[in-house]
């Protein structure tokens, strides 16, 4: 299923971006003065072969949940429980991610690829994976597809099998094709998982060769002793995985998490099937490189939500090129900075749907 979907993913078509900037030269408006905006409604229409492309309907956050063997060595100041627990929160529609769902009136599917304790509250069988889905943004969903229940201490071993690496990523292509069957426009990265700050600095300095304080951040806002750990504990990982960027399923085997694995797969099938992923954080963005590591045309199915205040998000989206869509110094995860630029995206694309040309309105060109 990886392979398939490595080989599916191909370049933007150059014909139908061609045809966007020659649009966006005719609308009645002075050229280049929607900023970001053009470049961004340009690369869709290369992303869907045609002018304009569609409009980005049904969105649907997916929000990876799993825990994290290094939790052991004090890199976060909170329970691992508090993972479960935050998934019986989306759940019930308790959480930030819930709110800003609502208003942006996406679906929200969290999806257990490895959390270590019970779900409060929640069924002993939940949906597996494979069931047919209704993409309803009022009612959030569990899919229960656990590869294993957290991973291990990646400074002791490696934190994953290159199987359950694997599997991480194909539950995650898996997800994917899920959602977009069931009609998803787009669909936006969420994750969840105490700890899980540290593999995405540990996967962005593998992917970039950036130092271990480069990439490393204070993620949920650790005190200045537990930050001094935490590179430690990123150096070291690296000092004994020496994980190679050429080979993207041993890095996220070495020093990954399984929600990162499966945010890489969700990116490279929504790349594979050329539907735009618009990526929230610091989480998304280590995924990224190694979607981009497994494909490199994935990218061009990438949007970048927001510049989260994780440094190694900012290193991560200087790596693949993308600018991030707003910047407000968020720093939660779960899919938030995702959902609040999504009106971006659909506005951007909107454009090259409504606005008049200069011919059609009557309107004198300089
Ligand atoms: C209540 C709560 C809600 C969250 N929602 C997202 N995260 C975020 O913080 C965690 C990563 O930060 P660190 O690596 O420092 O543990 C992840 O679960 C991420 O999704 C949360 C964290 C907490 C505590
Ligand atoms: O930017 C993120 O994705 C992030 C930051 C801190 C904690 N969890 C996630």
């Amino acid at each position: 299923m990886l392979e398939s979907t490595i080989a599916a993913i191909e370049p933007l078509d150059e014909a139908a971006m061609a045809e966007a900037r020659e649009l966006h030269g005719r609308l009645t408006k002075p050229a280049g003065s929607l900023g970001a905006l053009e470049e961004l409604s340009v690369r869709l229409a290369g992303l869907a072969g045609t002018c304009p492309p569609p409009l980005p309907g049904a969105p649907a956050v997916a929000i990876f949940a799993g825990d994290h063997g290094v939790h052991a060595q004090g890199v976060s100041p909170w329970p691992q429980e508090v993972t479960a627990q935050m998934i019986a929160n989306f759940l019930a529609g308790g959480a930030v991610v819930n709110a800003f769902a609502r208003q942006a009136g996406a679906a929200v599917t969290v999806v257990d690829v490895g959390v270590a304790t019970p779900i409060p509250g929640a069924p002993a069988d939940p949906v597996p994976g494979g069931a047919a889905v209704p993409l309803d943004p009022a009612v959030p969903r569990l899919v229960g597809a656990t590869v294993r229940r957290g991973t291990r201490d990646f400074t002791v071993t490696a934190a994953l099998t290159r199987d359950e690496a694997r599997a991480g990523v194909e539950e995650g292509i898996r997800v994917a094709g899920e959602l977009i069957g069931a009609g998803a426009g787009i669909l936006l990265t969420g994750d969840m998982g105490i700890g899980n700050t540290t593999p995405a600095a540990a996967l962005i300095a593998a992917f970039t060769g950036a130092d271990a304080a480069e990439t490393t951040g204070r993620g949920t806002g650790v005190d200045d002793p537990t930050y001094r750990r935490k590179v430690e504990v990123v150096r070291t990982a690296l000092d004994r995985h020496r994980p190679d960027p050429a080979d993207p399923l041993g890095v996220l085997a070495a020093v990954g998490g399984l929600e990162h694995a499966a945010l890489a797969g969700l990116i490279l099938g929504a790349a594979a099937r050329r539907v735009p992923v618009l990526l929230d954080g610091v989480i998304a963005g280590s995924a990224a490189l190694a979607a981009a590591a497994f494909a490199p045309d994935a990218v061009g199915a990438m949007v970048a939500g927001h510049r989260s205040a994780e440094p190694g998000a900012t290193l991560a989206l200087r790596r693949l090129g993308l600018e991030p869509l707003i910047d407000l110094g968020l720093r939660l995860g779960e899919g938030t900075g995702a959902l609040l630029a999504l009106p971006v995206v659909t506005g951007a694309v909107r454009v090259l749907h409504e606005v008049a040309t200069f011919d059609s309105a009557g309107v004198a060109e300089k």
